[in-house]
């Protein structure tokens, strides 16, 4: 049953994270949220920055939008099998203690001034046609990750406007959040944005990881 599978991963990974003396909780209502400052050292963050600035194309979005604004950064999927990449992503699922092939794979996003990814859930909407295929190949996703490789001078905000929480970018820094609520409900309030920069870049990468083998 997806709810319970839910309800497992919500727990195990949120005690696991809870009993790490280096992550911190975000208190936000209705929300599952954590932070871990300089979760990534500076080389890190620049060979990343270089990978994305290397493959960037503009970004996509699942479902039909007429908003053409919506997500209006570019972004990559990195190569798993790359050594460096490989070696992000297990240090990634050792956090959270995911098996390596529940995460897709790492994407890269960069956004220029002006640049932003309005508000939505990272959960799937069951009600899209591109459900069929993503719950045969892997279902829900259960948790994302994503680190801030550097800070734009001003905006590029991360908001949880439902939960009430504005997340400034921090060079290094990880937030990881259950897209789930304890009963394994996809929970709304974990709605999120970018917010636009508006002066300087920002560069992430993110991480999300499903119910059950994604790759
Ligand atoms: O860039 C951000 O702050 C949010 C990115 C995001 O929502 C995502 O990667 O799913
Ligand atoms: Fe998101």
């Amino acid at each position: 049953m997806p709810a319970d599978k839910l309800i497992e991963l919500g727990k195990t990974v949120s005690r696991r994270l809870r009993a790490n003396p280096q992550v911190q909780v975000v208190e936000g209502a209705g929300t599952e949220l954590f932070c871990f400052q300089n979760f990534l050292d500076p080389l890190e963050c620049g060979g990343l920055v270089a990978m994305i600035d290397a493959d960037r194309v503009p970004s996509t979005v699942y479902a039909t939008n007429d908003d053409k604004h919506f997500r209006t950064s570019e972004s990559c999927n990195l190569a798993r099998t790359h050594p460096f990449v490989h070696a992000i992503d297990a240090k990634i699922d050792h956090l959270l203690g995911m098996k390596n092939r529940q995460g897709e794979s790492l994407q890269g996003q960069r956004y220029a001034i002006g640049q932003e990814f309005k508000a939505h859930h990272d959960w799937f909407h069951v009600e899209q046609p591109y459900w069929q295929d993503e719950r045969k190949r892997g279902g829900q996703r259960c948790w994302t990750a994503m680190i801030y490789l550097d800070q734009p001078e001003s905006g590029g905000e991360t908001s949880f406007p439902a939960a009430g929480l504005m997340v400034t970018p921090r060079a290094g820094m990880l937030l990881a959040w259950n897209n789930a609520s304890p009963e394994g409900k996809l929970n709304s309030a974990t709605l999120h944005a970018s917010l636009p920069v508006t002066s300087g870049i920002k560069n992430i990468v993110t991480k999300w990881y499903r119910e059950r083998f994604w790759c």
